[in-house]
């Protein structure tokens, strides 16, 4: 953007402004720190000039909103046409709890919902599986039948509305009653909008929640995509996340390339199978984590953008533009929120909730300040909720269009970030012969992620306990007293009335249709064919999540990692 002899003069004024200005304040009175460095540990400069982005093409790495490399968003008009969707993740108790949950939230101005799942849900048990004692309607809501799934819908309009399941192994059962519910209340498929998170890989990087193991996970992952692509145009099938893999204790760098390593995977997968990348990319979505270090995560953000778009067209051939963009939810960081003076929390949220708006998210859960100590309480979950909207319609924050774009500081982190970024992809590449989703599998395989993951983790931990890495209330600034905010509790019985619908349910169907419908998912795998119709079949039949995920089970097994064995 500077031509040499701008340059030239630019460094020279630096070197005098160095000798003159600041060295001598400098001398005298020294920094606060050694050394200045991002919650990653990226070490930062003092100040950045036109000198640290000389290389920066304006029209070919950032160009204009819209526009090819989307650096400064996937939108022309971005929060000036419509502000990002306010979509707090919400669910526990039984179907019930959660749908009085989603009508406060939707009166209090949300504008997109996102359900939790309980641990069973999620594992793909039923909540009279003995494993699933104690569990049921814990952590989120518990769904064994499409008879939840009408509950936890009561009185939203499918058609109206767009939801996110956070759901993975088992997230084929909760797809097909999506659909089997839209079927029933005589909503279009092509009109249903949502998305399911199903990213299996991350779940072997990070999450470590799976039923069988990593490739025959991937093809189920990939059916879902087709069917996606062939039923519902508006569902995003895969949310590819990074968010867990940053709460394991990655790294922003880290995080942002393990999952763009696995939407490649993701792409490759589904080209192999013979899908045309320009039908299917434009349903793959994203979800990162938003931590503390504003300016890093921005970068993230933006580098993100400008790695994908650039990848989709050269590796992948993706001619549409909707193939090549970058659209992103973004949670806050769990992991950064502390159970000491939790009040102090809706500050964090509120920096964190910032870096996603500044960075051009389209999607974003704030956390509530107690959910270090709980589920979060009605009164907590809007004040996360007033978070955002103080963002979108007080601070000017969604105003202008990337307004750090241009920042020196910025627009430098981006491409340290994508510089970064892109050497862990090759990395990647290369485990796998040239194959972005061999290298992947092969990186579980060897426990490669897992160990990057942990030894930045670790490191984290050893600069907090130097008191490097501040958290405030915690290693700094901490007190005796402490505001004891009134938790949520989910209550005892639910469970009990979670069992009695579900042998309501059992006693009520027909259970020689469940048995056909399952006969007819296990010719679907024997004949490699997709396996979402024939669980769409199943679940309308009112086959149970644990019925149907214990097909998958007996076909394929289990799946033990082999961490430390590599
Ligand atoms: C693509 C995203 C990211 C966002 O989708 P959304 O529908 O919300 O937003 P969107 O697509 O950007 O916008 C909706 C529609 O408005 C249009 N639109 C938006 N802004 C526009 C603008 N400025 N100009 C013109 N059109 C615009 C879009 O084109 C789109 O329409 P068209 O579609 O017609 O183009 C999706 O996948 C999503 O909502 N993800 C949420 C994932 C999530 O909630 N996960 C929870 C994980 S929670 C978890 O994992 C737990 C972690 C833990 O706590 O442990």
């Amino acid at each position: 953007m500077y031509d040499e002899d701008d340059l030239q003069e630019i460094r020279q004024a630096r070197e005098e402004w160095e000798d003159e200005t600041h060295s001598p304040v400098l001398e005298r009175f020294g920094e606060r720190k050694d050394r200045f460095a991002t919650v990653s540990n990226l070490e930062v400069d003092d100040l950045y000039d036109p000198t640290d982005v000389s290389d920066l093409d304006y029209g070919e790495d950032l160009g204009y909103p819209g526009e090819d490399p989307y650096t400064r968003g996937v939108y022309p008009t971005m929060y000036r046409g419509r502000t990002w969707t306010m979509r707090q993740f919400a669910g526990f108790g039984t179907a019930e709890e959660t749908n009085e949950r989603f009508h406060y939230l939707i009166d209090n101005g949300q504008t997109g919902l996102s359900t939790a799942f309980d641990m069973p849900s999620l594992m793909g048990k039923d909540s009279d599986d003995p494993l699933s004692d104690g569990e049921v309607g814990k952590e989120g809501v518990a769904v064994d039948t499409l008879r939840d799934m009408e509950i936890l819908f009561d009185g939203i309009d499918l058609d109206e509305v767009s939801t996110s399941f956070t759901i993975n192994p088992s997230a084929p059962v909760i797809f097909a009653m999506y659909v089997a519910l839209a079927d029933q209340q005589g909503v279009p498929r092509d009109e249903i909008r949502g998305t399911f998170q199903n990213d299996m890989l991350k779940e072997f990087i990070a999450q470590k929640e799976w039923v069988i193991p990593p490739e025959p996970s991937l093809d189920i992952v990939t059916d879902t995509v087709e069917f996606a692509v062939d039923e519902t145009p508006n569902i995003k099938p895969i949310s590819i996340s990074g968010y867990h893999i940053r709460e394991a204790g990655s790294t922003a760098v880290q995080e942002l390339a393990f999952t763009l390593a696995d939407g490649f995977a993701y792409v490759e997968d589904a080209m192999e199978r013979g899908l045309d990348v320009d039908e299917f990319a434009p349903q793959l979505s994203f979800f990162f984590n938003s931590h503390n270090s504003l300016f890093e995560e921005v970068a993230k953000f933006r580098a993100g953008r400008r790695i994908y778009s650039t990848v989709m067209d050269e590796w992948y051939g993706a001619e549409s533009e909707k193939s090549k963009q970058l659209k992103f939810h973004t949670q806050t960081a769990g992991q950064s929120l502390t159970a000491q003076q939790p009040l102090n929390n809706i500050v964090r949220v509120t920096i964190q909730a910032l870096a996603g708006v500044l960075g051009g998210t389209q999607s974003l859960h704030t956390n509530s300040f107690d959910e270090a100590l709980a589920l979060p309480s009605e009164q907590s979950v809007r004040v996360a909720l007033r978070t955002q909207q103080i963002i979108a319609e007080e601070s000017g924050a969604a105003d202008i269009i990337d307004p750090l774009g241009g920042s020196f500081a910025v627009e430098s982190l981006t491409e340290e970030v994508e510089e970064k970024t892109m050497a862990y992809i090759e990395e990647i590449k290369e485990m796998g012969d040239g194959s972005v989703r061999d290298g992947v599998l092969e990186g579980i395989d060897r426990g490669y992620f897992h160990r990057e993951i942990q030894e930045a983790s670790y490191e984290y931990q050893e600069r907090v306990e130097d008191g490097e890495e501040i958290v405030v209330g915690v290693n700094k600034y901490d007190i005796e007293e402490d505001t004891k905010p009134e938790i949520l509790k989910v209550d005892e019985e639910t469970q009990e009335r979670q069992l009695a619908r579900l042998s309501e349910v059992k006693e009520e169907r027909d259970d020689e249709a469940v048995e056909a419908a399952l006969d007819d998912l296990q010719t679907a795998i024997d004949e490699d064919e997709n396996v979402m119709p024939a669980i769409v079949d199943a679940v309308k039949a009112y086959a149970t999540m644990g019925e149907i995920m214990d097909v998958f089970e007996a076909e394929h097994g289990t799946y033990q990692e082999k961490i430390g064995l590599a």
